[in-house]
C-alpha cells in the first residue's frame, strides 16, 4: 500500500477515523449509524485484498443488524465474511449467536464448535456455547424445563434461556369458533404443551393509579415492536399473517400447518418466507391496520387470570405480548391450560388431565364467578361462550332458582356462610353430580373463600360447610389449577395436617401446584413457590 493508500482507495488514516467513529457509536449503542459506518469500511475495503478488515467489519455489522432484529441481513453478512475467511472467529461467533436466537441450535452449535476449533482466548467460551446449544436442542425436542435452581435462588440473575417447543398439540377447526388447539394424546396435569417466544412484549411499571395514557404508552411501544419484528423477519410476518383479525367468517379461517410453528434444523430458507413481504399481494395484506386488528384479538397479558409470571419480583406489573401458537387457544369457563411467563417465553401447560382429541383452552377472564358475570365478560370479548359449564349452569332447571338467589346474595354481601350452606344443602338434596357441584362451587368461589377467610364464620357454620381442602380439590378437577384455589388448598392442607396423613396431604398440594405452575420445578422448589403464593404481605408477584 504505497503512501498508506489501500487498493480500494481508503488510506490508513481514514480507516482509523472510521474505526474510532464506529467505537463511539458502539458505546452509544447507536446501531443504525454503526451499521452505516461498518458499510463504509466494507465498501472501501471490498475491492482490496484486506480480508482481515473486511471480515471483522462484516461480523460487526452482522452483530448490529441482529440487535435491530434483522436476522436475515445479519446472516448474510456472516456468510460473506465466512466466504472470505471460513475460520473467522468473530463471524463464526456472530453466526452461531444469530442461529441460536432463531432456534437453530444444531447449526448454531456447529458454528460455535468451529469457533472453538480456531483456538485462541475465546475457545472455552465457545465450547460452553456449544453445550448451551446442545441443552436447548434437547429441550426443544422434549419440552423438559427445570427452573428449580432459578426459583430457589430467588430468581437471581438473568432468567434461564428457553427453547421454543411444540408438544402433543395440533391446530384444528373448533366448535368454539374458528380454529383451536387440540391435544393429540392424553396429557397429565402439569405437562408442558408448548413453549413460545414472544414476537414482542410491551412492559411497563404502572402505579395502581395509572391512567389510560400510561397504558397507551406501553401499548404503543408494543405495537411498534410487533411492526418492526414483522418488517424485519419474513418468518414472523408469515406467522402474524396466520392470525385472525376478528373480521373473517369463522369457517373461512385457514387451519395452518403445524410445521409452520416448528423451527426444524436445516430448513433455514429465509428466501421462502421473504416472499411474504416481497410479494406485493401479501405485503398489502400485512399492513399496519391489519396488524392492529390482529393484536386486538390475539395479544395476551402477563397478569391475566390464566397466567403466572416467574421472576419479575413484583417490579413489572403490566406486560402485553404476542405469542403466535398460544394465540390459537380458545376460551372456556372450564379451562384445561394455563401459562407461565419466563422472560419472553410463555410456557403453556395442562392445568388438569386432558384426553387425546380434547380442545386445549385458557380462561380469557376470571371464571371463578357466576354464569351471568361470565356472560358479560365473554360478550365484552365479542363472543358468546357455549362451553359445557355455561350451558349446564344456564339450563339447570333444578338449581335455577337457587343460582339466581345466590347471585343476588353475593351482590348484597350478606352472610356468605349462609349462602354456602344453602347451596351445599340444595346440591345434596338434588343429588347433583360431582362435576356439576364443582362448577357451582367455582361460580360461587368468592362466597366460599370469604367464609374460609373468616374464623368467626367457620366457627358459626361448623360442620355444615365442607372443608376448604375438599372444595379446592373438587374445583381444580373441574376447572383446572389456579393460584386462588392453590392458596385455599395450602391453607386447608395446613389445617388438615394435624389430623390427616401428612404425605397424602402434601401429594395433593403438589398436584394442585403442578396444575397451577406446570412441572417446571422440582418438589423442593415448588415449596418455594408456595411460600411466595402464600406471602400476601411481601408484595412479591409470582
Ligand atoms: C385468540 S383468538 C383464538 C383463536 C381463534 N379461534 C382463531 O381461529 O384464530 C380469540 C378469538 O377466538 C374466538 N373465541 C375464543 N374462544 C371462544 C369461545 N369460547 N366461543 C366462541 N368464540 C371464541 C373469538 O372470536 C375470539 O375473539
Amino acid at each position: 500500500m504505497a503512501g498508506g493508500l489501500r487498493d480500494g482507495g481508503l488510506d490508513d488514516e481514514t480507516l482509523q477515523q472510521l474505526r474510532s467513529r464506529a467505537t463511539q457509536l458502539l458505546l452509544k449503542e447507536n446501531w443504525s449509524e454503526y451499521i452505516a459506518v461498518c458499510s463504509q469500511i466494507i465498501d472501501a475495503v471490498a475491492a482490496s485484498d484486506d480480508r482481515r478488515v473486511l471480515c471483522s467489519a462484516l461480523a460487526h455489522r452482522a452483530d448490529a443488524r441482529a440487535r435491530l432484529g434483522d436476522a436475515a441481513g445479519a446472516l448474510a453478512d456472516c456468510d460473506a465474511a465466512l466466504a472470505a475467511d471460513p475460520a473467522h472467529h468473530g463471524a463464526l461467533l456472530s453466526k452461531g449467536t444469530i442461529l441460536r436466537g432463531l432456534g437453530r441450535y444444531a447449526l448454531a452449535a456447529d458454528c460455535f464448535r468451529a469457533a472453538a476449533g480456531c483456538g485462541g482466548g475465546g475457545a472455552d467460551g465457545a465450547r460452553e456455547l456449544v453445550e448451551q446449544c446442545r441443552h436447548l436442542e434437547s429441550q426443544a425436542r422434549s419440552g423438559a424445563v427445570d427452573l428449580s435452581d432459578w426459583v430457589l435462588s430467588g430468581f437471581a440473575g438473568k432468567c434461564p434461556d428457553l427453547a421454543e417447543y411444540v408438544g402433543p398439540v395440533e391446530v384444528r377447526r373448533s366448535a368454539h369458533g374458528g380454529r383451536g388447539v387440540f391435544a393429540i394424546k392424553n396429557v397429565e396435569a402439569g405437562s408442558t404443551l408448548m413453549i413460545a417466544k414472544a414476537v414482542a412484549i410491551g412492559r411497563g411499571v404502572l402505579q395502581d393509579t395509572a391512567d389510560g395514557g400510561e397504558k397507551m404508552v406501553v401499548w404503543k411501544d408494543f405495537v411498534d415492536k410487533v411492526l418492526d419484528a414483522a418488517e424485519k423477519c419474513p418468518r414472523t410476518a408469515a406467522l402474524v399473517h396466520t392470525l385472525s383479525t376478528g373480521e373473517e367468517q369463522q369457517d373461512q379461517l385457514v387451519v395452518p400447518e403445524m410445521a409452520l410453528f416448528r423451527q426444524e434444523a436445516g430448513d433455514l430458507d429465509l428466501s421462502d418466507a421473504t416472499n411474504v413481504v416481497t410479494d406485493k399481494g401479501a405485503q398489502a395484506v400485512l399492513d399496519v391496520d391489519r396488524i392492529l386488528k390482529v393484536l386486538d384479538v390475539n395479544c395476551l397479558t402477563e397478569d391475566a387470570p390464566a397466567a403466572d409470571v416467574l421472576g419479575n419480583n413484583g417490579v413489572v406489573n403490566c406486560g402485553v405480548g404476542l405469542w403466535i401458537l398460544p394465540s390459537f387457544i380458545n376460551h372456556s369457563c372450564q379451562p384445561n391450560a394455563r401459562r407461565t411467563h419466563v422472560g419472553d417465553h410463555a410456557i403453556v401447560h395442562a392445568s388438569r388431565d386432558i384426553k387425546a382429541g380434547e380442545e386445549i383452552t385458557f380462561s380469557y377472564f376470571d371464571v371463578l364467578v357466576p354464569v351471568s358475570k361470565r356472560r358479560e365478560a365473554s360478550s365484552a370479548w365479542g363472543f358468546e361462550c357455549k362451553c359445557d359449564r355455561c350451558r349446564l349452569e344456564s339450563d339447570d332447571f333444578v338449581l335455577k332458582q337457587e343460582i339466581l338467589k345466590s347471585e343476588k346474595d353475593l351482590v348484597s354481601e350478606g352472610d356468605m356462610g349462609a349462602l354456602v350452606v344453602r347451596l351445599e344443602e340444595k346440591m345434596r338434596k338434588s343429588m347433583v353430580k360431582e362435576r356439576r357441584k364443582a362448577f357451582l362451587r367455582a361460580s360461587f368461589w368468592s362466597a366460599y373463600s370469604t367464609l374460609y377467610d373468616s374464623d368467626k364464620l367457620v366457627r358459626k357454620w361448623g360442620r355444615r360447610v365442607p372443608s376448604e381442602a375438599l372444595v379446592a380439590e373438587s374445583i381444580v378437577d373441574a376447572v383446572g389449577g389456579n393460584e386462588s384455589i392453590l392458596k385455599a388448598m395450602l391453607r386447608g392442607a395446613r389445617d388438615a395436617n394435624a389430623c390427616s396423613n401428612r404425605l397424602e396431604v402434601e401429594d395433593k398440594v403438589v398436584r394442585i401446584g403442578r396444575a397451577t405452575y406446570g412441572k417446571v420445578v422440582k418438589r423442593h422448589a415448588m415449596r418455594a413457590l408456595f411460600r411466595l403464593a402464600l406471602d400476601d404481605n411481601n408484595n412479591i408477584n409470582l
